[in-house]
């Protein structure tokens, strides 16, 4: 055996294996439980933590205490556990160049060390930088015209955003599934255009092509509702790209075309779906942005982090999770916008970046999905079983999701047959927001690729997942550029006429559609099933929800809530009570080391 297969031994990846021989042979001889944490610190990142803290050893699968080498590991963890760092030349202060780097009880990859301190910095200049004020009498006139107070009797969020939004170059908006972010960032836009001499730049951007997509939609329905004049409407913008794309990232670059020294031409950027935004993506928009560009990020803070990297967005709306603002803020607040905040809580200017829209928009008050999601996020297991008992809107099976029943198949077919027997292509992709069969696992019965197999099996016969069939849904599991589709893109197989070849189709951002042959796809699987990561940013109808038939590490409260908030009208989900209380129970942990407070 050679040292390589010891670390893989020691339950590592290939790539914790391949960092620890690269320092083995830099710095020979090193103390081997100076290697064993900086593995950790690499182990860690792969589970989107941005370092290593001793806790996460908690999570650490141990391969046992058998041999010597696995005593040995126990007795380092408890030294880690202790506070006790090992000695070696690649572990180091943040002053000094050790690619390990430990600070209090965390410990870094530096590469991770550095993004963090790039965002923190960059977040806090934005948010002390003074925009141009307007005077809050005149910010009142304009939000009654934008956004008239409804008069609930409670403090109406969206003003209050919407007036902060005036103050700095950063505004933070968060809220749940339908609160209103989109609608309160289109207001925020056409304030701060109200506000502005001439035209400004303005762009809207989402980390994914499925949530740029949904973000053009919304705010194409948005603007006809705003009372602009045509001319008004036409200074604001209809269109969202993917960062990606505003970026300017080629097919193989990690580093996009935009960045400090040739940042983009813009006045104004709001970002939306930031939970789904890494460290490392974080770090390059902010780069990309002149100080001056105000920046609005929209985003769920309570869903699903980023699959790679770092939750910057949740550690933003941890910085003020009750919606209290120092007593200057409140004041101006106060005077722009008619709301009554709560002041007397200075924790720096960040937390003054933060609003938290809290009432539910799209939802009627009585909608069981919309009372199930708050529940889920309040991980009240009482609420939750009371709610999937008994609410119109929501179906819950504790019995397994069997694709042999009958019912089951014949429920199927009504709800995928609708691609195929759409009229235009447009209207098949138009009908895959109607309908989707969710799921937490790749593998197993209840997993996706199983399910994706047997429905198409169910529905065509045993042609085989991977047959081009006319009306099969398919969802893009690689980024091509040049074809301008991205990893989560979902299409459908359509033949327009019984002559004609068959085509996958995808909608373009601009409404348009566009066909591509079966050969020019880029790697792609079925989308009859999807996982609820990649389901992020869409949402359907009907979402059929269906969890393992056992408690499983990755159902977590913020999983749950992800997947029960993609259902716009009728949830179905199947599961037991057993599985549901556990997955209310447990966390999805992510460890950062952002220090955003003051
Ligand atoms: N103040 C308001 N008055 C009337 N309608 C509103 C208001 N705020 C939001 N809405 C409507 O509620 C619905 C949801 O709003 P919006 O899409 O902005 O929410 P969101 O938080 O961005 O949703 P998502 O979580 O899906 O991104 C939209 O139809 C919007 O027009």
């Amino acid at each position: 055996m050679n040292a390589f297969d010891d670390i893989r031994e020691d339950g590592f990846s290939a790539l914790d294996a391949a960092l620890i021989e690269a320092f083995r042979s830099i710095w020979p001889g090193s103390d081997e439980a100076a290697l064993h944490l900086a593995a950790l610190a690499s182990w860690a990142t792969a589970r989107g933590h941005s370092c290593f803290t001793p806790d996460l050893l908690d999570d650490w699968s141990s391969p046992g205490e058998s041999t010597a080498r696995e005593r040995r590991i126990l007795a380092w963890h408890a030294q880690l556990r202790a506070g006790d760092w090992p000695e070696a030349p690649f572990i180091g202060p943040a002053d000094s160049q050790a690619p390990i780097v430990v600070e209090g009880r965390r410990a870094w990859l530096r590469r991770y060390w550095r993004y963090e301190r790039e965002i923190e910095a960059a977040l806090r200049a934005r948010a002390l930088a003074v925009a141009g004020l307007p005077p809050a009498v005149d910010v009142a006139a304009a939000l009654d015209a934008l956004l008239p107070s409804a008069d609930h009797g409670e403090i109406d969020w969206q003003r209050v955003a919407a007036a902060t939004a005036l103050r700095a170059p950063l505004t933070v908006i968060c809220g749940g599934p339908g609160t209103g972010k989109t609608f309160t960032a289109l207001r925020v836009l056409a304030l701060v255009r109200h506000f502005a001499d001439a035209p400004l730049r303005m762009a809207l951007a989402a980390p994914t092509g499925k949530a740029a997509q949904r973000l053009s939609e919304s705010v194409q329905l948005g603007l006809r509702s705003l009372p602009l004049s045509d001319a008004q409407r036409a200074d604001l913008p209809s269109e969202a790209m993917t960062l990606h794309r505003l970026l300017g990232f080629h097919a193989q670059s990690v580093q996009p075309m935009r960045d400090s020294a040739r940042p983009l031409d813009l006045d104004v950027l709001v970002v939306d779906e930031c939970s789904m935004v890494d460290l490392p993506l974080m770090a390059k928009l902010l780069r990309a942005l002149k100080p001056e560009c105000r920046l609005v990020l929209l985003g769920d803070p309570d869903q699903l982090p980023a699959v790679e990297n770092g939750a910057v967005l949740a550690a933003l709306a941890a910085c003020n999770t009750d919606n209290r603002f120092a007593d200057e803020t409140a004041r101006w607040i106060g005077q722009a916008s008619g709301e009554r905040v709560a002041a007397g809580d200075d924790r720096g200017a960040l937390a003054e970046r933060i609003v938290r829209l809290e009432r539910p928009r799209r939802f009627g008050g009585a909608s069981g999905i919309a009372r199930l999601v708050r529940a889920i996020r309040t991980g009240d297991a009482g609420a939750v079983f009371d709610i999937l008992g008994d609410s119109a809107d929501i179906v819950w099976s504790e019995a397994p999701w069997r694709i042999d029943a009958s019912a089951v198949r014949r429920q199927l077919h009504d709800s995928y047959r609708v691609l195929a027997e759409a009229e235009t292509p447009a209207a098949a992709l138009e009908a895959l927001g109607r309908y989707r069969i969710l799921c937490a696992l790749r593998e197993g019965p209840q997993g996706v690729s199983g399910l994706n197999r047997t429905v198409a099996n169910a529905l065509h016969g045993a042609v085989g997942e991977r047959e081009f069939v006319h009306g099969r849904p398919i969802l893009v599991t690689s980024n091509h550029h040049a074809l301008g589709l991205y990893n989560g893109d979902v299409g459908v197989f359509f033949r327009e006429r019984p002559e004609s070849p068959l085509r996958a189709w995808f909608a373009r951002r601009d409404g348009d559609v566009h066909a591509l042959l079966p050969a020019q796809l880029p790697a792609h699987d079925s989308a009859y099933a999807m996982t609820v990561h990649k389901a992020q940013g869409s949402e359907f109808d009907t979402v059929e929800l269906v969890l393992p038939e056992q408690p499983h590490p990755l159902l977590t409260r913020e999983w749950l809530y992800t997947a029960a908030s993609r259902a716009r009208s009728q949830l179905r989900i199947h599961a037991s009570r057993e599985v549901i209380g556990a997955a209310l129970a447990r966390r999805t942990r992510r460890i950062n080391g952002l220090d955003l407070l003051d």
